[in-house]
């Protein structure tokens, strides 16, 4: 036996007969006090396993005040009271007490109380201790389900359902595996069912902004454990707007909250919730607290297997990906060329690939633009990634978005599953936009917000994703002219056209001619398995005289079809003559001239900007600020617009006239 026991008691009498008893059954009595104040010092200095106490004590806390501290700090006691008044007793039954013996006693009576005591307090230690073990042994359960990280938060809530009872609760961490959101919550419609309410979800119907809320959670994360019942969750509310926004979304009365950090430097926030005013107790914190290392472990294990899970996701798409680029992209070759128009070119691939610039390829079709934006991309640092070519041209109006930035499953009719768009298949390498200038005009708003933000979101999807992706775009037409004509965007050209690199035509670099002629020739001869006996001396001049309008792709496909009808015997001659047409005689009026210094890009560039503020004005019949006005339109401040204007030397009255007019 030798317990310790203390003895909180205001009558003197009644507490020294109780010590004499307490000691002849064997206790160790290690105070007597009678005062709320004396028992909790007591209770620091000795630690006693049990305390007997009075209802009614000196100085005005009561018992029931010090049953509270007991209950909290896991002591068993016992009440002694001669007070039988209901209401009392009902308080005091809100404190669990272990035992109630009520003045006057027998002996035997108070002995019989402090062992059932005793025996029941062992007990409920016991029954506690086997229940946080199951909660140890089903939070570690989660990782052998087959679900997704949200579906696996919910399990993990509904796990602790059973320990700390919340009718919603908050789940958030300051580093969220990627891809996902750095919160979540449920809220609880019955017996383990739950309504999944993520951020963006929660911002709309708690009325709270989506950057308030990820900043009021990135609080809570830094914040002390804290618990928040009657009056205490109406300061906070009043305190926090997000707090009673919530409140009164979900009629909450009180609330806990704790940030349990993780390893890495992670930290995880637990925000549970409840109807009732006074659900949350300290027990609840330390009960987390004990279980630290088991949510430690299991989140951890969550944070791994969603990273796990993208990678797959990642591996099978650049899998895909790659098993269709190997059937368009095998024969890739050196480029060619040693024309001064060349050297210039390759002198700035050079320059711009080492640095995440964006590159806007300007030149005629088969200039060898795709193959230029191949060299930018493997002489990046990203050449360890993925270079994702989408074909703006080739792609149908309505299934560019999908494309570019995926769907979910039944984002629209036709949508049967999730797919991955270019841009996160080009995470952390570079997509290669060919012929921008075929791209929608709404696609093209969407894109620019995408090069803006660094952020796309998936058709139909629910969280943004944050992409590192490097552009390169091409086109072979006028950008300039199309921006005048209204067909693509001002602002996107300026975010496209960082760095822009022009192909010279074949005509403007003959010099290379007997060059591609030869390594075509070879690389023909090692197809068709036919021996290269050079090329015919009319069939070269004939060769060198053409003005080459399909460029480098024609001239491949001319020395392809000489390998076909030559009989391996003799020099290639070609299949059809090659006569230069009227307009491909000179610099025909269809060929685009591109600029070639950063001067006359800037020119160009001022020239498409002043026509394009001049054709909106058109619109708007000289308008500039209001609704409606050009401002309005060009998505500018008025007064950014009017500067623009002052400095293109648009005048505010200026009667715009259309270029057909002679503008
Ligand atoms: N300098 C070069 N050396 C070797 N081959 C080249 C060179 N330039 C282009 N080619 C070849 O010519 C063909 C056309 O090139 P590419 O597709 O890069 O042109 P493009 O400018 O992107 O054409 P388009 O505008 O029609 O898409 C490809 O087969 C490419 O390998």
């Amino acid at each position: 036996m030798n317990k310790k026991i203390l003895i909180v008691e205001d009558e003197f009498i009644v507490a020294n007969d109780l010590r004499i008893t307490l000691k002849n059954a064997g206790y160790q009595v290690c105070a007597i006090t009678d005062t709320f104040n004396g028992a909790m010092q007591a209770i620091e200095t000795h630690d006693p396993e049990l305390v007997i106490l009075d209802i009614y004590l000196k100085g005005n806390r009561t018992g029931i005040d010090l049953a509270r501290v007991l209950h909290e700090k896991n002591i068993a006691f016992v009440y002694l009271s001669a007070n039988n008044n209901e209401t009392v007793m009902e308080e005091a039954k809100t404190t669990q007490p272990y035992g109630f013996l009520v003045k006057p006693f027998r002996e035997k009576d108070v002995l019989v109380a402090l062992e059932i005591a005793h025996y029941r307090h062992a007990h409920s230690i016991e029954a506690k201790l086997r229940k946080e073990q199951t909660l140890q042994v089903e939070l570690t359960n989660i990782m052998t389900s087959k679900a997704g990280w949200e579906e696996r938060l919910q399990q993990m809530a509904a796990i602790l359902q059973q320990a700390i009872p919340f009718d919603y609760i908050l789940l958030g961490m300051n580093n969220a595996p990627e891809g996902h959101n750095c919160a979540c919550s449920f809220f609880r419609l019955g017996f383990n069912e739950y309504q999944r309410i993520r951020l963006a979800e929660l911002s709309n119907v708690a009325n709270i902004q989506p950057e308030q809320l990820t900043g009021f959670i990135n609080q809570m994360i830094t914040n002390e454990p804290g618990l928040y019942n009657l009056d205490a969750f109406e300061t906070l509310c009043a305190r926090v707007p997000e707090k009673r926004s919530l409140a009164r979304k979900f009629s909450l009365e009180s609330n806990l909250d704790i940030a349990l950090p993780l390893t890495k430097g992670s930290i995880f926030l637990f925000s549970f919730y409840s109807r009732r005013p006074d659900t949350y107790k300290t027990e609840h914190i330390q009960l987390l607290q004990r279980l630290q290392n088991a949510l430690q472990l299991t989140i951890d294990r969550l944070i791994a297997f969603a990273e796990i899970e993208r990678l797959t996701e990642q591996l099978e798409r650049e899998k895909n990906y790659l098993r269709e680029e190997v059937k368009t992209t095998a024969n890739f070759e050196e480029i060619i060329g040693s024309s001064y128009n060349m050297l210039r070119v390759f002198d700035l691939v050079t320059q711009v690939a080492p640095v995440d610039t964006s590159v806007l390829l300007l030149g005629e079709s088969g200039t060898g633009k795709e193959l230029v934006a191949r060299a930018i991309h493997n002489l990046s640092p990203r050449k360890d990634k993925l270079l994702v070519k989408v074909n703006c041209a080739a792609l149908p109006a309505n299934l560019i978005e999908s494309e570019l930035f995926g769907h979910e499953k039944g984002a629209f009719t036709g949508a049967h599953d999730k797919r991955i768009g270019k841009f996160e298949l080009a995470q952390g390498g570079t997509i290669f936009l060919d012929e921008i200038g075929e791209m929608p005009p709404d696609m093209q708003s969407k894109l620019l917000r995408v090069l803006q933000e660094k952020e796309i979101e998936r058709i139909g999807g629910r969280h943004t994703i944050k992409v590192d992706v490097r552009i390169i775009a091409a086109t072979n037409r006028h950008l300039e002219k199309e921006i005048a004509a209204g067909k693509f965007r001002l602002d996107l050209y300026y975010r496209l056209n960082v760095f822009p690199i022009t192909l010279p035509p074949l005509r403007e670099r003959k010099e290379d001619i007997p060059l591609l002629a030869g390594f075509f020739a070879q690389k023909f001869s090692r197809k068709t398995g036919k021996a290269f006996h050079g090329i015919k001396p009319e069939a070269q001049e004939e060769m060198m005289r053409y003005n080459w309008p399909g460029n480098i792709r024609e001239m491949e496909n001319i020395i392809e079809q000489a390998f076909v009808l030559n009989d391996g015997k003799s020099p290639l001659q070609w299949g059809r003559p090659l006569i230069n047409s009227p307009e491909t005689a000179t610099s025909s009026p269809t060929i685009i001239t591109h600029p070639r210094t950063l001067d006359e890009v800037k020119q160009q560039q001022q020239d498409a900007e002043r026509e394009y503020i001049l054709a909106i004005l058109k619109e708007t019949n000289g308008r500039v600020r209001g609704a409606g006005g050009a401002a309005e339109k060009l998505n500018m401040k008025p007064t950014t617009l009017e500067s623009r204007m002052e400095k293109l030397g648009i005048k505010k009255n200026h009667t715009p006239k259309t270029k057909e007019n002679g503008n």
